[in-house]
């Protein structure tokens, strides 16, 4: 099937929520596709596809807490390289480096341990949607902290409306998009 085809089969199983987990705000859910055995496995392919195709040197996944967990190791898997989480903050031990962010519904604390990445380390930072970006950026910032080489930032989902890339210098790609014109559900 054609890569076009089965990005419209996965976006007609995403899920949409209006006014979760706040007034106002339309959430997307990703777990109807991951419910859907086929599906699920197409977007896993059609992922490892694409990172194979733009960044055949991508040395290590990042991935975000929590929905980026989903994705993240079964693309480093895949591709026979590690993977490093960013999570929440208080979850990781030892020493670690920490910022603040602001995202669609919220604010929170991403975390990194030190040693998680090295210099120059060519990383593609993966997560399952973009909404404001600020998360994103957040995670961007840390593995800038470590002096890694972000050679692309991946989502499954993006909410055009809301402009997230434009809070990343990094190179950006999504594989869904919405915009407020798109149906609810
Ligand atoms: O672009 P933004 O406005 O920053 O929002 C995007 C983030 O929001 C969601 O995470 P959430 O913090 O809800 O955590 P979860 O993955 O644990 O549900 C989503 O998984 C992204 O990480
Ligand atoms: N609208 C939304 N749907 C799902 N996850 C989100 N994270 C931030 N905004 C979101």
């Amino acid at each position: 099937m054609a890569e076009d085809q089965r990005i419209t089969r996965i976006k007609n199983l995403v899920g949409g929520f209006p006014d979760f987990p706040k007034p106002g705000i339309l959430f997307r859910d990703i777990f109807p596709v991951l419910r859907n055995p086929g599906a699920f496995k197409e977007l896993i392919n059609v992922v490892v596809e694409h990172v194979q195709k733009t960044a055949p040197d991508v040395e290590i996944i990042v991935g975000l807490d929590s929905r980026g967990f989903i994705f993240g190791p079964m693309v480093a898997h895949a591709l026979g390289i590690g993977f490093v989480p960013v999570r929440k903050s208080g979850k990781l031990p030892g020493e670690t480096i920490s910022v603040a962010y602001s995202l669609e519904y919220g604010k929170d604390r991403f975390e990194m341990q030190k040693d998680s990445l090295k210099a120059d380390q060519k990383v593609i930072i993966i997560d399952d949607l973009i909404a404001t970006g600020g998360t994103m950026a957040a995670a961007c910032e840390l593995v800038g902290l470590l002096k890694a080489n972000i050679v692309q930032c991946f989502v499954v989902i993006e909410l055009e409306d809301l402009n997230g890339k434009s809070k990343l210098s990094a190179p950006f790609k999504s594989l869904i998009k919405y915009s407020n014109s798109d149906q609810t559900i």
